[in-house]
Order: structure tokens, then sequence, then C-alpha cells
């Protein structure tokens, strides 16, 4: 099978599609594979790493408002579905699948029109602006929130889970945890912002850094890789404490959950996925910065469960996190019934659920 992927701009959008064709790679040994992003977002980086064929085309997003740049938007994707049916056509695509971030829009929408079987992938509670629109043309919908089936046509839409949540089954927790220097004797808290790390959360923790010196837990800190140099300069001047190890990003991420007691992290839908998945307990710091505030949507799924405490950011403060952090990591019970409820929302088979729409697809 010849398959086409496209998501980009941010982690979330990248990391379902990358464990999607790790599981078709486990069965079909021929299947040949082709991303198309952008030069601009994430995937560009994180995708050749990976050894997977990539292709960039130039596209923006649309704005919410009315405005000139929307224009040179159209104009943009007009040109974007036209280099995309070119790609499309030499690679002789057999399905296409796009995870999201408006670089899907013209290579899904291009597909769609040349006949090719498409299928979207939602990861998200409430729908972003490219998938909605292209909700329209393709042939299936998967979805990992019950809430996001009302906004696709009913007849198109599967549960499937974000396929993130089974790669990251299975991994060894100690190697994780050497990996990034932490220790093997003592509990850890995983702190990060998303694929992209978030100021808000950088302030926080710096601003408690040195009481989390004191405790009889580790750290391990991530703070996004355009913030590091600006965070460790700030960490020269108060110190760094030895239970507190600070990193730009994580690149093996599955294993380094696999050690993580808990998570302090935005509540991104596909590192919600892998937790859920993995059954670690969390802080969830919602992004009050994204389309529909569909982060504290995402959050309140798992919050609501016991799953995870939400704290917003408006409520955020360096001692409030290390307060929370300390709630949770020093009651041994809450802990436990926390990981269980985590553990019951997560969809571990949700890679095999997807390959087997597309399987359905093309057959
Ligand atoms: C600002 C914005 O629009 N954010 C969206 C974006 O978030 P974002 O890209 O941050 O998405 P997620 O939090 O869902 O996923 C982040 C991914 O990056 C990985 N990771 C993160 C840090 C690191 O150092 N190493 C690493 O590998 C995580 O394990 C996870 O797989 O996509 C999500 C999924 O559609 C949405 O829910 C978010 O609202």
């Amino acid at each position: 099978m010849k398959i086409v992927v496209s998501g980009g701009g941010t982690g979330g959008h990248i990391y379902p599609a990358l464990a999607l064709i790790r599981e078709i790679q486990k069965t079909d040994k021929n299947a040949e594979f082709l991303y198309i992003g952008t030069e601009k977002g994430l995937e560009s980086k994180i995708v050749p790493r990976e050894n997977i064929a990539f292709k960039s085309i130039h596209i923006t997003g649309f704005r919410r408002k009315l405005s000139f740049e929307n224009v040179k938007t159209v104009l943009r994707f007009l040109k974007g579905v036209r280099n995309s049916r070119k790609i499309l056509k030499e690679f002789k695509a057999d399905v296409v699948i796009g995870t999201g971030g408006y670089v899907c829009g013209p290579v899904v929408y291009a597909a769609a029109k040349l006949g090719i079987p498409t299928v979207i992938h939602e990861q998200n509670s409430v729908p972003g602006l490219t998938n909605k629109f292209l909700s329209r043309y393709v042939d299936r919908i998967g979805i990992c929130f019950e809430e996001a089936r009302q906004f696709f046509p009913e007849n198109k839409v599967v549960m499937t889970g974000n396929p993130r949540a089974s790669e990251v089954l299975g991994q060894d927790g100690i190697k994780g945890r050497l990996s990034a220097g932490l220790k093997i004797n003592k509990p850890a808290v995983l702190i990060f912002g998303g694929s992209r790390g978030a100021k808000p959360l950088n302030e926080a923790v710096l601003k408690s850094i040195t009481e989390l010196g004191s405790k009889p837990y580790q750290v391990l800190y991530v703070t996004g890789d355009v913030h590091y140099d600006e965070v460790k300069k700030e960490v020269e001047l108060i110190g760094n404490p030895e239970n507190v190890i600070i990193k730009p990003f994580i690149h093996n991420m599955p294993e380094v959950l696999a050690g993580i007691d808990l998570t302090v992290a935005r509540a991104g839908a596909t590192t919600l996925a892998e937790l859920t998945s993995l059954g670690i307990p969390s802080i969830l710091i919602p992004s009050p910065y994204v389309t529909d505030n569909h982060q504290e949507k995402n959050a309140r799924a798992l919050s609501d469960h016991e799953a995870a405490v939400l704290l917003l950011e408006k409520d955020l403060t360096g001692p409030k996190l290390v307060e929370h952090i300390d709630s949770i990591l020093t009651d041994g019970d809450r802990l436990k019934q926390m990981k269980a409820a985590s553990k019951e929302l997560g969809i571990p088979d949700a890679a095999a659920r997807m390959y087997r729409l597309l399987q359905e697809l093309v057959k």
C-alpha cells in the first residue's frame, strides 16, 4: 500500500501520524510512506529524524477575522492544492491521511478531488478549522473524544482513539529514566508545556525551582526548544538544584513517560492520550490561547474522572504548582487512585483501530 500522511505545525498533530506509520510497518513490510508537511512546522525537524520520506508545500493558516492576509491564504491554498495534486499523482497514493494542522488542508482536499480514499484524524474534543472544512470531502473521520462526533457527518465518524496511545506502551521505564539523567530510586515528576513549551509554565517553575530542590522527589523539566537558553540563563542566577534536570526537548518521550510517576503539562490531546494509555496521573494547565478553549475541554475529560487535577493558567503560581505536586506525590493512596482513573480513560489499541479503518477503505 502507498500511503500519504500529512499533518503538522505542532507535535500533537505529528506524533499520531508517526505512530500510525509504525503500526502499519509492523504488519505490512511493503508499505511505502510519504509525509507532506511545511518547511516551518515542527514536522520538518521531527519526520526526517524518523527516516520517513518528507516533502513540503508552502501554506499558511486562516485567521478567524476577515483580513487581507486571508486573501493571500486562499491563493496559497490553491497553489498548495496544485502542488499536492502533483505530488500525489507522482507517488501514486492509495490512501491519504490528514492528522490536523493547516498543512493537511490542501493535501487531503486534493486527494479527495482526485478520487483517492481519504481519512482525517481529529485528536481534540473540539475540531480545528482545517478538519471541519475537510470533513465534507473525506471518506472517514477518526475521533478520540465522543464530544467531537457532533461536529462531523455522523456516517463518516469512527471512535479510534489516538495512535500515539499504542506507541507509548511496552517501553522500558528504567532506560527512559537513565536516558534523561533521572535516578532510579526516587519518585519522578515530568513538567513540560506541550511540544513547543509554554512561557507561563516556565515562569511558574522558575519561581519554585529552589523549593523543588528540597523535595524528596526529582523533577525532569522540559522548557521547549525556543525557551531553553532564556530559562537556562535565569537558572544560572538562581542555582540549579541537583534533583531538577532541565532539557529543551525530549525525543524519546514514550521511554521517558514509562519511568514517570506524575506529569505537569498543558492539555494537548496527544499528550492526554499518552498519559491515559499509560495510566499516569497529571496536573493539567490548559492553554487558554487555543481554538474554542479546547484544551480546557480536553483537560476536563480527565479531571471529571479524577485522573487529573485541573489548574487554570489564571491560578498558576510557583507555590500553587508545588502544593499540587506535593499533595499527589506524597499521598500514596491518591496516587494509586489517580493512576487507575487515568488508565481507565485510555484507548491502548488506537493504532490498530485506525489501521483497520484504512484497510476497510482501501479494500
Ligand atoms: C497550541 C496548540 O495549538 N496546541 C495544540 C497542539 O498541541 P501540542 O503540539 O503541544 O500537542 P500535544 O500536547 O497534544 O502533543 C505534544 C506531543 O509532543 C510530544 N513531546 C512534547 C514535548 C517534548 O519534549 N517531547 C515530545 O515528544 C508529546 O509527548 C506529545 O506526543 O496539538 C494538540 C493535538 O491536536 C492540541 O490539543 C493542542 O491544543
